[in-house]
């Protein structure tokens, strides 16, 4: 692949007390990717997205974003070095509306937005997300994909070089699904680089570039996603033996 490297995990390890949740993992994403994180519940995805944007510490390990060492840096100077995430649970300001939301966003950015600035940029960010429409609208009025929007637009407003989807695609009805499947391959075309969590297979199978996956804390496979989803120690790992 002709493409940069812009994250490179290597050697990351992560044990909470006697579990080891995450073991010497390593992978690559380049520039313009979309990358799936995959593998059954407690395989340690999330522990994975928690080291990468400095939620976490790794007991061992190195993070690199764009040749730079960001491994153990606290999640604002993360965030400052162009890392920016979504999150199971969607973290949204609800009494706020929704150019409130990104603004407070905009203000967290290097080189921070502020006052009619601010509003403008959150106006355009807003249209890019598909909300142009509820501007006005408190984010506790929205619905559930709309809030997702909101977050996503949120993490947007940080600029970031890399984006983090834990489970974004999550809950949605099928046609919901849709919108947040084209969403993303919108945020692709412009040239972001993405790693989403993801367990919803259609999703993974029309987004990701690559797949990686991972079992109790270690990576199993790694590659497109037609010839991972076929792996039988993958199709082990989700399903069990008898299924390989
Ligand atoms: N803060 C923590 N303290 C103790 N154990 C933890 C902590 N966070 C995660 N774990 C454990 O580490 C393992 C990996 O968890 P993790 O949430 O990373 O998995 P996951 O692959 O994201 O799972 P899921 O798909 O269910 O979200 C699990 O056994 C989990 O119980």
């Amino acid at each position: 692949m002709s493409a940069k490297t812009l994250l490179s995990i290597s050697g990351l390890h992560k044990a909470f007390g006697g579990l080891i949740a995450v073991n010497q993992m390593r992978f690559d994403v380049h520039e313009g990717e979309i990358v799936g994180l995959l593998g059954p519940n407690g395989s340690g995805k999330t522990t994975v997205m928690n080291l990468i944007s400095g939620a976490l510490s790794p007991n061992e390990g190195k993070v690199v974003l764009a040749g730079r060492d960001i491994t153990s840096l606290p999640v604002h100077a993360i965030s400052h070095a162009g890392i920016a995430r979504t999150f199971q649970l969607v973290r949204i300001l609800h009494d706020l509306d929704c150019i409130e939301n990104i603004e407070a966003g905009l203000a967290f950015r290097p080189g921070p937005l502020w006052g009619d600035a601010a509003k403008s940029a959150a106006i355009t960010l807003l249209d890019r997300i598909g909300l142009a429409d509820h501007a006005h609208t408190s984010a506790g009025d929205l619905t559930y994909i709309d809030q997702k929007r909101l977050e996503l637009g949120r993490a947007l407003a940080l600029q970031p070089k890399l984006l983090l989807l834990d489970e974004w695609l999550a809950g949605l009805n099928p046609s919901e699904l849709q919108e947040g499947i084209s969403l993303v391959r919108k945020l692709k075309s412009e040239g972001l680089t993405i790693i989403m969590v993801e367990h919803v297979m259609d999703a993974i199978r029309s987004l990701c570039d690559r797949c990686v996956v991972m079992n109790a804390g270690t990576k199993i496979a790694d590659g497109p996603p037609e010839t991972v989803l076929s792996d039988p120690e993958v199709i082990r790992a989700y399903l069990g033996d008898s299924h390989a």
